[in-house]
């Protein structure tokens, strides 16, 4: 109806060069995957929880607003504990209740909301649709849709095995045996495991099919589940390859406090690498599920060096940066940052084992492809994931088809390469709402929010 009802297209946000080595030290907001499996697991216990320091974004706003949506009780704090740093700070209090619907979950663009809650919704009475973003429309689902209905559930949708879709909540679930094929992402199995101490023979889950990647966050979802008091069998423990099982059981009410998330830290860490500088990151975990972790492997194989001390983890380049041939199949999602800092090495990487990417927040395959040659790179998509060769890059747009990494991923190219602008970097919201800022912060020496306060 004329251009008064065009979208006005997204701002263009200059990212900077840096002007010399970055010295910073960068507090980073918490984990994305522990706060959404934490509100989840809060939600289901039998007993009022604690989830400390959580992710305020925008995945764990849709986490939150759907769980109210279903009766939960979510209070959100802020303590000055004198019970030690853990303790204070922001803090959610998690009331479960009897789940009930109609109501309708918006999942946005995130994974874990699709994935984790159609089995929450089993347990709910009444309908709970599930509705979100245009790409969430096209992200896989349908093993989970099947597997639900194998275990009991009624489930409403149009036959394509995504979204948008309605769960006929019974109040109650089965449960059993189900075998999936979860080789199109971890957050099949993880969605079943995490609600199945709630179904009345819990669950045994076992994956057919091909490689699954993004192993890791199988292992976080076991471990919490633990912690939460739930009986958990799992291949490492002996048991079965790709088979998982959960006892039925009550979940007590924890106090949770989530880790940083280390995901996030990855561009603050490649801001170290790119310019020679140093980065710390304090409260980073010295054991941990997370696959962020694995950088600390990876950017000291692409040429840096760090060391986990009482401040945090010390990350520090020198300004060389070497290419990498790695398999990114456990850690799919550090693969934009890294494909960023390989952009700008000193020789080819091969980055493997990722052809899951296609189906995340975007074809990250295609657009990683697309955006930095774009800006004069060489990248070639191969069948499960990139060849990089770097090239003298120039400035441009670098569009992030609404995917919180592509935008941080251009940013840490345009670090290096002068003009480049960051179509939507509003789009960092989805898991670090603070993105512009803590990265300006980082560039003039401090980020994050206890930066400069003495903490
Ligand atoms: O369970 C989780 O919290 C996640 C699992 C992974 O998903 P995929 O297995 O689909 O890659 C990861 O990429 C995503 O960012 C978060
Ligand atoms: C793949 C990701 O997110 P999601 O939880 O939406 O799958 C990601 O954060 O890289």
């Amino acid at each position: 109806m004329g251009a008064m009802t065009e979208t006005p297209a997204p701002a263009l946000w200059p990212a900077p060069l840096a002007d010399g080595t970055v010295h910073a030290t960068v507090t980073v907001p918490g984990s994305k995957s522990v706060t959404n499996r934490a509100l989840v697991l809060a939600a289901l216990a039998s007993e009022p929880g604690w989830v400390r320091r959580p992710l305020r974004s925008r995945d764990s706003q849709l986490m939150s607003d759907a769980l109210r949506a279903m009766g939960v009780g979510i209070e959100e704090t802020v303590s000055s504990s004198s019970a030690g740093a853990a303790a204070s700070g922001e803090a959610w209090r998690v009331i479960p209740a009897a789940l009930h619907g109609p109501t309708t979950v918006d999942v946005g663009n995130a994974g874990t909301v699709m994935r984790f809650l159609p089995p929450v919704a089993t347990l709910a009475d009444g309908d709970i649709r599930f509705d979100g973003d245009p790409r969430s429309y096209e992200r896989p689902l349908g093993q989970v849709i099947t597997a639900l209905r194998t275990l009991g559930a009624r489930i409403d949708d149009d036959g394509r095995g995504a979204l948008p879709m309605t769960v006929q909540g019974g109040g109650a679930l089965e449960g059993g045996t189900v075998e999936i094929d979860a080789s199109n992402s971890s957050q099949f199995v993880s969605a079943l495991l995490l609600s199945a101490p709630r179904f009345n023979q819990g669950v045994e889950v076992r994956h057919v099919g091909g490689n699954l990647p993004s192993m890791p966050h199988i292992r976080m979802t076991v471990e919490m589940l633990r912690a939460a008091g739930a009986q958990v069998d799992t291949p490492e423990a002996g048991g079965e390859k790709d088979v998982w099982r959960v006892a039925p059981g009550a979940l007590l009410g924890r106090d949770m406090v989530v880790e940083p998330d280390l995901s996030n830290a990855q561009p603050f860490l490649a801001a170290a690498l790119i310019t020679g500088g140093t980065v710390t990151v304090p409260d980073w975990p010295r054991r941990t599920t997370q696959p962020g972790d694995a950088l600390r492997r990876i950017f000291t194989e692409m040429g840096g060096s760090c060391e986990l001390t009482d401040a945090g983890l010390v990350f520090t380049g020198t300004g060389k940066i070497h290419g990498i041939d790695v398999d990114l199949s456990e850690v799919g999602e550090l693969t934009p940052g890294i494909a960023a800092v390989a952009a700008l090495a000193d020789s080819e990487s091969v980055l493997r084992g990722v052809a899951h990417l296609r189906l995340h927040e975007t074809d990250r395959l295609a657009a990683l492809t697309k955006e930095i040659n774009a800006l004069g790179g060489d990248v070639t998509e191969t069948e499960d994931g990139l060849r990089i060769r770097p090239r003298r890059m120039h400035g441009g747009v670098f569009h992030t088809y609404e995917d919180h990494r592509m935008a941080t991923a251009g940013a840490v190219i345009g670090l290096a390469v002068e003009g480049v602008q960051i179509e939507n970097v509003a789009t960092t919201a989805k898991t670090l709402p603070d993105f512009p800022k803590m990265w300006t912060d980082m560039l003039a020496g401090d980020a994050g929010p206890e930066a400069g306060a003495g903490a």
